[in-house]
C-alpha cells in the first residue's frame, strides 16, 4: 500500500503526529501526555468515516494492522484554516491594475478605475472562483470577504457571490460583509443594500472615517445592525495617523447601544504609533464591547509607511500582543490577494501565519498563536463545528512534513496533505493561466 492508499480508506490512524496543544478543544488532549518545549503533544489519531473517533498519546494503543497506519513521523497536524478577512470581489488584477505609487490611497484609487471599467459578473466569476480553488488546495474551510458596495452594481457582485456560496458548499463556507464608507451606508440607497445583505445572512460592514460626524454615523449604523439581528465587521483606522481613533469609536458606540451582536475589528494599525495612555483607553473600551480583532499583516506590511525613495521604518501592524495580553480576541487573515492593496499573496493561512510570526515577534514563544488562523476566526465566524482537534469532530485537517517550529516556518509546506472528512483532497493549485484574457 501507499502512503496515499492508507489516507484513502474508511478508517485509520495517524501515528506519531505532533499537535500544538493548543489547537485541542479544552480538556480533549490525552491528560497523561506532557507537551514538549514548544508546547507540542505527540499522539496518534484515529480516523473513521470522516470522524476523529480516538486520541491517545502516541504509542499508547499500538494499532493491530499495519495496513491501517500512516506515520507522520513527528510531523505537525493542524486543523484546517478560517479566514476571516478577504477582499476576493478585489483580488488577481495586478496584471491590469497595479498600484502605482504602493501606498493606500494609491489601492483604493486604482482599484475602483479597475471596477469602473471591468465589473461584470464573468470577470468577478472567474478571479473569485480562482481564490477559492488557491484556498482550497491550501487547506482552508472557511472565509468571510468583504464585498465593495458600488451602488447598483452591487447586485452583480451578490449574485455571483450567491452562485459560488452554492458551488462550494460543503467545501468552503462562505460569509459575505458589505463594505463602504458609513457615509455610503446611510444614504437610501446603502440602506436599501443592507436589507439585501440580511437576507444573504451577511455581515454589516464598512469603513468608518475620522470625521466631525463619526459618531452619529456610527449611532446610526448600529441600530440598523441591530433591527436585524446582523453581526458587524469594520475596516477600522488602517493607517499611521496617531489622531485616526474610529475603532475607540465603534468600542464606545457599541457600548452605548449595548449591543449583543458579534464585532470585529480589522487593520488598527494607527494604534501602533498612538501615546500609551490613548491605547489603554482604546484596548480597555473594545475589550469591554466584546470586539474581536483582525490584523492583516501581509497588506499593512506592504501599504503602510510607503513614500517614495524611503525605506519604511514602521511594520504597519497593530498591537497584536497587547491585545492578546488583555484576553482580547485576535485573529490573522490574508486580506487582499495579488491586487492594488497587496501585489502578492497565494490565499495560504499557512503562509500569513508564517509571516505574522515574523513581523511581530510571536516565536519566543508561539504560545496560542496557532488559535489565530483557525479556532478563534472559526468561533468568530459562528461555525457549525469547532475548528480544532477532538474527538467527535470532522477530520478536516492539515498534515504537515514540518515537526519543530522552525521547520514548520522555515520551508513553504506545499507538500501538506489536507483532509476533509478524513479524505486526502486534490493540493494543485490553479494555474494563473486560467485568469489569462481577463
Ligand atoms: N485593506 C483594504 C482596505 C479596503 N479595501 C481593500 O480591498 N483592502
Amino acid at each position: 500500500m501507499t502512503p496515499q492508499s492508507i489516507l484513502e480508506q474508511d478508517r485509520y490512524w495517524l501515528c506519531n503526529a505532533q499537535v500544538p496543544l493548543c489547537l485541542f478543544l479544552p480538556k480533549h488532549c490525552p491528560p497523561t501526555i506532557t507537551p514538549n518545549s514548544e508546547k507540542l503533544v505527540r499522539v496518534d489519531i484515529h480516523i473513521e468515516e470522516g470522524m476523529i473517533t480516538e486520541i491517545c498519546a502516541s504509542g499508547d494503543r499500538p494499532p493491530s494492522n499495519e495496513k491501517d497506519v500512516y506515520d507522520m513521523k513527528g510531523g505537525q497536524v493542524w486543523p484546517t484554516f478560517v479566514d476571516i478577512h478577504t477582499h476576493l470581489d478585489k483580488g488577481h488584477i495586478w496584471h491590469r491594475s497595479q498600484n502605482p505609487d504602493g501606498t493606500f490611497s494609491g489601492a483604493i484609487a486604482a482599484s475602483m478605475e479597475d471596477g469602473d471599467r471591468y465589473w461584470t459578473a464573468d470577470d468577478l466569476y472567474r478571479r473569485m472562483n480562482f481564490a477559492l480553488k488557491c484556498s482550497y488546495a491550501h487547506g482552508t474551510t472557511a472565509i468571510r470577504t468583504h464585498l465593495d458596495f458600488r451602488g447598483e452594481e452591487t447586485e452583480v457582485t451578490w449574485e455571483v457571490f450567491q452562485t459560488l456560496q452554492q458551488e462550494w458548499q460543503g467545501k468552503i463556507h462562505l460569509q459575505a460583509v458589505s463594505l463602504s464608507t458609513l457615509e455610503e451606508l446611510l444614504t437610501p440607497e446603502g440602506r436599501q443594500s443592507i436589507d439585501r445583505l440580511a437576507e444573504m445572512g451577511g455581515i454589516l460592514g464598512g469603513m468608518p472615517l475620522m470625521n466631525p460626524n463619526l459618531e452619529r454615523q456610527l449611532s446610526q449604523v448600529f441600530p440598523m445592525a441591530k433591527e436585524r439581528n446582523l453581526d458587524l465587521d469594520f475596516h477600522t483606522d488602517e493607517n499611521l495617523n496617531p489622531e485616526a481613533r474610529t475603532l475607540y469609536h465603534v468600542a464606545k458606540t457599541a457600548q452605548n447601544h449595548q449591543f449583543q451582536g458579534q464585532i470585529t475589528c480589522g487593520h488598527c494599525c494607527s494604534l501602533a504609533v498612538q501615546p500609551p495612555e490613548m491605547v489603554q483607553e482604546t484596548l480597555e473600551a473594545v475589550k469591554a464591547a466584546n470586539i474581536a480583532i483582525v490584523s492583516l499583516p501581509l497588506c499593512n506590511l506592504y501599504l503602510q509607511d510607503r513614500q517614495p525613495g524611503k525605506t519604511p521604518t514602521y511594520r504597519g501592524v497593530t498591537l497584536i500582543q497587547e491585545m492578546q495580553q488583555m484576553g482580547i480576541p485576535v485573529m490573522f487573515a490574508s486580506d487582499n490577494c495579488r491586487d492594488p492593496f497587496f501585489a502578492f499573496g497565494d490565499h495560504d493561512l499557512l503562509e500569513v501565519f508564517n509571516q505574522t510570526v515574523r513581523i511581530a515577534h510571536l516565536d519566543i514563544p508561539y504560545g496560542n498563536w496557532p488559535q489565530a488562523v483557525t479556532t478563534i476566526p472559526g468561533k468568530i465566524m459562528k461555525l457549525p463545528n469547532p475548528v480544532a482537534i477532538a474527538v467527535g469532530l470532522p477530520a478536516n485537517l492539515i498534515l504537515f512534513k514540518g515537526r519543530r517550529f522552525t521547520e514548520l516556518l522555515a520551508r513553504s509546506q506545499h507538500d501538506r496533505i489536507v483532509l476533509r472528512n478524513g479524505q486526502p483532497i486534490d493540493t494543485t493549485l490553479p494555474d494563473y493561466a486560467e485568469l489569462d484574457r481577463l
